[in-house]
């Protein structure tokens, strides 16, 4: 088939790659000028492993990018991978959302041979229940289109995880497709059919309405979300009787209705969607006049946690005027991505304690320099130890794990681990967050 994606950031490019790697002729458009020539020349404007490879070998041959929203009109069906960034009350801003919708629209009328059948707008990115009837049609109609017959829209939410996306896209748990027609009902599963072929394992598609795809995307957020403060709930619980959460949670997993994945208690969830994503449902529920109590409550436990993690330091260290190391900065092992990372609120406890802060991170220092071009950043977690007064650990980076030496040339070897990662105990003061 061929494709169109509009957006070509974390979820376009991916899919983008990993559409045309299944056969598929992909195009990504994209304001960004910079991102479109780096991936006509073969190259991943991301981070994310897997990715280079696919792009490297499909780039300016069957994926292709543009800043021309013409592009669209030799494709059969539009995604619209696009940011939903929050407003200061939680709510999504659906800014980039209409703006795409409405080129999508004046493309597909200034079309001067019409296709005989409608195009598929599919909305790709996290939008809360009803958006794409009520804000995206209309701005596609608003070129004097009609829906039904110029185009049809279609809701497929997408699962993937970052550090892990590539590996996610084309092995998902399931497909969502949210439509009102069978012809786009049609178009979605000619789509993934190469997908479904490939795919490691049978992959169940749900087939449901519009809105139920979007809230089906929330659901499945929240819910992880919600399993992670729950677990920290617990692992909070754990530490003040001296018991290791981590134990109790290999133990609890094993009991299928609750299931072993995302039970890792520590310093909270962060990201580019699971904050964004929680605060959005909430704040619409909230415009329904329904509170979401659990919900809420997340946030406000996962908020706390960095708070507790800074706390476990003071016990042992007054970080006043003191080096302390940063170890991670990405909000998880994997990718360069510092959006809403557990990293921000430690470094903020860290400056308003006076604490000198030299980060590490194996990839995400340049992003978090733009953010904090005041901070050291080391070229090492070894570099950022030595002559620290204190560590803090909030990304689970594989390469933490071995570090052991390098806590010997620590002024003073005291150890917060917000991650269960460090694996030396002896000769250092080691605190985990629960455990
Ligand atoms: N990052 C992730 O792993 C996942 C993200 N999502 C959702 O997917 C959506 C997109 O997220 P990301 O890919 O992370 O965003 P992103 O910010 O990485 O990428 C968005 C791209 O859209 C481009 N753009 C902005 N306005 C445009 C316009 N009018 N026309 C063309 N291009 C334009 C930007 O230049 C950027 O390259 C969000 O709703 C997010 O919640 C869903 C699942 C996973
Ligand atoms: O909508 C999205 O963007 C994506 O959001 C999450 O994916 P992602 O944020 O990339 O990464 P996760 O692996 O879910 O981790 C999110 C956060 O939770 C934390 N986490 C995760 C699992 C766990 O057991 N403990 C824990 O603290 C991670 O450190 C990280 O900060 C979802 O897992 C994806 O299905 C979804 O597509």
């Amino acid at each position: 088939m061929n494709v169109s994606i509009v957006g070509s950031g974390y979820v376009g490019t991916t899919v983008a790659a990993c559409l045309a790697d299944l056969g598929h002729e992909v195009v990504t458009i994209d304001i960004d000028e910079d991102i479109v020539d780096t991936v006509n020349d073969g190259r991943s404007p991301i981070h994310e492993p897997g990715l280079d490879e696919l792009v490297a070998e499909h780039g300016g041959g069957r994926l292709r990018a543009s800043t021309d929203y013409d592009e669209i009109l030799d494709t059969e069906l539009t995604m619209l991978a696009l940011p939903t960034p929050s407003n200061d009350d939680g709510s999504i801003d659906l800014q980039f959302m209409e703006a795409g919708a409405a080129s999508v629209g004046e493309a597909l009328a200034g079309a001067e041979n019409a296709a005989t059948d409608p195009h598929l707008v599919v909305t790709k990115s996290t939008v809360v229940p009803n958006t794409t009837e009520d804000r995206l049609a209309p701005r596609i109609a608003d070129a004097g289109l009609e829906r039904g017959t110029d185009f049809l829209v279609a809701s497929n939410p997408e699962f993937q995880r970052e550090g892990t996306a590539v590996a996610d896209f084309l092995n998902p748990d399931k497909l969502v497709f949210g439509t009102d027609d069978d012809r786009a009902t049609a178009l979605l599963n000619e789509l993934y059919e190469p997908l479904r072929e490939a795919a490691d394992d049978d992959v169940p598609v749900v087939e449901t309405g519009i809105a139920e795809a979007e809230m089906i995307k929330y659901a499945n957020n929240t819910f992880l979300a919600t399993k992670v403060s729950l677990i920290n709930d617990i692992g909070n619980i754990c530490k003040e009787f001296g018991v290791d959460a981590y134990e109790v949670a290999d133990a609890i997993g094993l009991d299928d209705r609750i299931g072993e994945q995302f039970l890792r208690s520590g310093v909270g969830w962060g990201g580019s969607c699971f904050p964004k994503d929680t605060d959005a449902i909430i704040a619409a529920a909230r415009e329904q006049g329904y509170d979401p109590a659990v919900l809420s409550a997340a946030v406000e436990l996962n908020d706390d946690q960095p708070k507790r993690l800074l706390s476990l330091l003071d016990d042992h260290v007054d970080v006043s005027g003191k080096r302390i190391a940063v170890l991670g900065l990405a909000f998880k092992p994997g990718t360069d991505d510092i959006r809403n990372t557990r990293a921000v609120p430690v470094i903020e406890g860290l400056k308003e304690r006076g604490a000198e802060i030299v980060a590490y991170d194996p990839v995400a220092t340049e992003n978090m320099r733009e953010r904090y071009p005041d901070i050291e950043y080391a070229d090492s977690a070894a570099t950022a130890l030595a002559g620290a007064s204190g560590a803090v650990v909030v990304t689970d980076w594989d390469e933490f794990a071995a570090l052991d030496a390098a806590f010997d040339e620590m002024a003073d070897s005291v150890v917060v681990d917000g991650r269960r990662i460090i694996e030396r105990r002896d000769g250092i003061t080691y605190e985990g967050l629960t455990w």
